[in-house]
């Protein structure tokens, strides 16, 4: 495969606006990405054009080695796993979360008729421990917690064993027991170099698991950073994308960001 994700000039325009703004970008298979910007910088837009949900305005999208408006995307979508609050919304609140999970083998919500058989439900059961949730299985989704609720997802997200998978702000809504929890779930998840390449939006530097590679900076629809985790995500970098003097600093792997207090007027 030459490149999981790979956009070429993508612009995106709604009611006149562009909510992306020519970008090019290409996330290669054992990368892990993270995408981080302002409110209304694109993440979203982005994840959902690399979901194969929307089709940009203009420019090239290549998902999996197929073209995006030349590909069935039914089919695609089945080899992309995607977490977002529009996927939450979607399962019924009466749902088991075992059927959650199963029931992305046929890219449903929903149990219906589908057969699945033992590797499918063997497979659930592995993905409901791997997260931490093995003792939910029988729990509905709409009794669970916020934090609960995120897990199940991305244990959905990755049943089919995706060769890409989207997580659209994995941690908003999370106490910090449960963000930390999630983050030690992806840290494990992302530290496999033969797994599905990850795509993680995120609106805090705090959220980025310690196995991510590569980081994505949008400001108003346009790339204002992209490359390597280090070298892009700097002081620099983001108080460009968040027009704002920002002070970052890495601890054991993990950043945290905060505004630059005012500089002191010199005593007259
Ligand atoms: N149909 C539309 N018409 C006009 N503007 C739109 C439309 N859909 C989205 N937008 C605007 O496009 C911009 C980008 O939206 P998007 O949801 O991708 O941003 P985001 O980076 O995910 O934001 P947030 O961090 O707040 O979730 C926002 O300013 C939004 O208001």
């Amino acid at each position: 495969m030459s490149a999981v994700f790979e956009l070429d000039d993508v612009t995106v325009i709604r009611s006149g606006k562009k909510l992306l703004d020519s970008v090019s970008w290409t996330v290669r298979a054992g990368e892990h990405w993270v995408v981080i910007g302002p409110n209304g910088a694109g993440k979203t837009t982005l994840m959902q054009i690399l979901g194969a949900s929307l089709h940009p305005t203009s420019g090239r999208v290549r998902i999996l080695d197929e073209t995006l408006g030349q590909v069935d995307v039914f089919e695609l979508r089945t080899r992309i796993g995607h977490t977002s609050t529009v996927v939450s919304e979607r399962i019924p609140a009466r749902e088991s979360v075992r059927n959650v999970v199963l029931s992305a083998a046929y890219a449903v919500v929903g149990r219906w008729n589908e057969e699945y058989d033992e590797h499918d439900f063997g497979r659930v059961d592995q993905l409901l421990a791997e997260l931490g949730i093995a003792s939910l299985a029988d729990r509905t989704f709409g009794t669970l917690s916020e934090g609960e609720k995120k897990r199940v997802l991305i244990a959905r997200a990755l049943m089919t064993d995706p060769e890409a998978v989207l997580l659209d702000e994995p941690g908003a809504g999370l106490d910090l027991g449960a963000r930390e929890d999630l983050l030690a779930s992806l840290d494990v998840l992302s530290s496999d170099p033969a797994g599905a390449a990850f795509v993680l939006v995120t609106h805090h530097v705090e959220e980025i698991p310690q196995g991510f590679t590569h980081a994505l900076v949008l400001a108003d629809g346009k790339v204002v950073g992209r490359g390597p985790l280090r070298e892009v995500l700097t002081s620099d970098v983001l108080s460009n994308a968040f027009g704002q003097r920002l002070e970052l600093r890495e601890d054991r792997g993990r950043f945290t960001a905060r505004r630059q207090p005012a500089a002191r007027r010199a005593a007259s």
